[in-house]
Formats: structure tokens, sequence, C-alpha cells
């Protein structure tokens, strides 16, 4: 087994590696900590994801972490976190990941209260983008929250990406979809009507990006306790009740308000997809997409993704695309 640093309780390999310091971030799993690659003195950010955290569900932590970490290590975006390392103990995981050193959007809405529009739109943007090649990889990201979209830098322009795999689904060839390539001479009704809802599990990711533009655009959520006398907060989703409250929201414009509406809709068939959203009249701000797009892929390599490998050259061409859409 891995030689464990006595002092620290951490792979040898890690603490000769890297510096690890102050704690910055805390995750249903585990914690996210600021440490130093010790050769280059370079930032990373090292999230340990703790095994014996839950002796229950022992099994389920280990194959969330590992799912996390097969994702971690196969998607390549701009708008997603990368890895930079990985070890692990009979008790641990420990994921180095690139240092976003604006931190968490939860943080940046907090302090600011309402993000001016034009910025709220270049983030969303990039989170459609991120979740776009996501499903088109055949991955659901489930836990979408202001939490886990990490900023680049302190500047409103800047870069943001997707983190925390931890509760993500791979999609994969089902029993159904196999059923439904065979003749149907047995097949019983239901097994039909239950297709044409089967397929839709992605739409959560749609349904939360709706919530986070909501907390951009207005500062507050709009689902929480006592929003509506007598409503619970899943009844108030389960029913899809908010209040855009004018204070907040008269400075924001009608198609903002539109993309909010065309997300948060309670039935998931009718609810925009991720392609719709960004098809969308408020997208189509090409002064926005030439902003996104510029510090996205950097012509200068020694721009903000210094790590952008060459294939980033044809930048047009979604890499999403080229992956075949594995149904639900
Ligand atoms: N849940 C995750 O999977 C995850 C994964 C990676 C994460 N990185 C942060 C993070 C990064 C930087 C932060 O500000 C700082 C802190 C210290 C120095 C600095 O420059 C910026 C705060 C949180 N939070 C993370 C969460």
């Amino acid at each position: 087994d891995l030689m464990v640093d006595e002092q620290s309780n951490l792979p040898k390999e890690l603490s000769e590696k890297y510096m690890i310091t102050k704690k910055i971030g805390v995750g249903v799993c585990g914690e996210v900590k600021l440490a130093f690659e010790r050769a280059t003195c370079k930032k990373v950010a090292l999230k340990t994801i703790n095994k014996k955290d839950f002796p229950a569900s022992v099994g389920t932590a280990t194959r969330s972490a590992e799912r996390e970490i097969q994702i971690l290590q196969k998607i390549d975006h701009p708008c997603l976190i990368k890895t930079k390392d990985f070890f692990q103990t009979d008790d641990s995981y420990y994921i180095v990941l690139e240092l976003m050193e604006g931190g968490e959007l939860y943080d940046r809405v907090k302090s600011k209260q309402q993000i001016k529009e034009p910025i709220a739109k270049l983030y969303f943007y990039q989170m459609l983008k991120a979740v776009e090649y996501l499903h088109n990889n055949g991955i659901i990201h489930r836990d979408l929250k202001p939490e886990n979209v990490l900023l680049s830098s302190h500047d409103d322009v800047c870069i943001i990406k997707i983190t925390d795999f931890n509760q993500s689904k791979i999609l994969e060839e089902s029993a159904l979809m196999r059923t439904l390539c065979g003749t149907p001479t047995y097949l019983a009704p239901e097994v039909f009507t239950d297709a044409v809802t089967v397929g839709y599990s992605r739409a959560v990711d749609a349904w939360s990006l709706g919530v986070v533009l909501f907390v951009c655009l207005a500062g507050y959520p709009p689902f929480y306790p006592n929003a509506r006398i007598g409503l619970s907060v899943s009844d108030q989703i389960t029913q899809g009740i908010y209040t855009f409250i004018p204070s907040k929201w008269d400075g924001i414009s009608d198609d903002a308000k539109d993309v909010v509406k065309k997300l948060l809709r309670v039935d998931p068939n009718a609810r925009l997809t991720i392609e719709e959203a960004l098809q969308h009249p408020w997208l189509m701000d090409e002064a926005m997409k030439e902003t996104a797009e510029g510090i996205m892929y950097p012509k200068d390599p020694g721009d903000a993704d210094a790590t952008a490998d060459p294939g980033d050259a044809d930048a047009t061409a979604d890499p999403g695309d080229a992956t075949a859409d594995p149904g639900d």
C-alpha cells in the first residue's frame, strides 16, 4: 500500500510534490484545500474525498468518487475543471485540480448581491457550453449550483468552470433501448408509454441552470422557505411557483426573464433543452459570444487557460458534436 507520511497521514508522494495549506471549500464528501506545487510554486486546489466518511454507504461513496474521478479524467472543455494529479490511500482519494483564483460563483453573488446582466449572460453562456459538452458526451451533472461554478479571476470578465461531478451520472445504452430495437410482438403497451418520458433525465441540469441564472440576476433564489406562506420549498418547486420581485427585476430585460421562465418549467418535456437555450434571443448576442469564445479559446497560448492544447485551434467545431449521444 502507498507510503503514507506519518505526520499528515497523506500519501508520501503527495506531500513530497505539494505543500498543502488552508481549507478553501467544503463539499458534501470531503474538502478542498489550497496547495502549492513545490517544483513550480504554482497554486493548485487539492480535493480530498474520504471513503470512510459514510460507513453506511461506504460502497456508494467509493462508487460515486470513482465515477467522479473517471469523469474528471475523461472530460476536456475550457469551462470544465481539469485534473492535474491524482493519489489515493486506503481511506481517501486526493484529486489535484487547477486552482480557480476567483473562487466560487456563490461567494461572488453573495458579495455583489446582483450580477450585472451582461456579466450574468457571459457566465451563463459558458455554463450552457460546458453542460452542452457534458450532455453530448452522455454525462449528466445533477448538482449544478453556484458553489460548483468556479471563476478564474476576480475580474467580471473571466472564464467560469463547472466542478464537482460527485453526483454525476453516465448515460449508458439502456436495456429499454435494446428492447425497443427488437420486434415488439410480445411487448406490453406500457413499455412504449414509459419510453416517451425516459431520456429526459438530462433536463434536470437545464432546470438547475435556470435556478443559477435566477440567483445571478436577482441575488435571491426562486424557491426558498416562506417565499409563499403555507408552501414548502418542494411544493414551490413541484408547482413551479416563484416570484420576480419588482425591486430586483425591474432593470432586467424581458429576454432574460423569458429564458428563466422557459428553464423553470415543471414539465421536463416542455422545458428548454441546453441546445434550445443556446438559441434563445437573450443569447443571440454576438459581442458577448466574441468575448466568451475569446476567453474560452485564447489565441495567444499564454492567456488564461495556458493548459489549452493546440487541439483548441479548431475551436469552432464543438468537440461534443463528434460524440454519439447515447440516449438516457
Ligand atoms: N466541489 C468541488 O469539486 C470543488 C473543486 C475545486 C474547487 N476549488 C474551489 C475554490 C477555489 C478557489 C477559492 O478561492 C481562493 C482560495 C485561495 C486562494 C485563491 O487564490 C482563491 C475558493 C474555492 N472550490 C472547489 C470545489
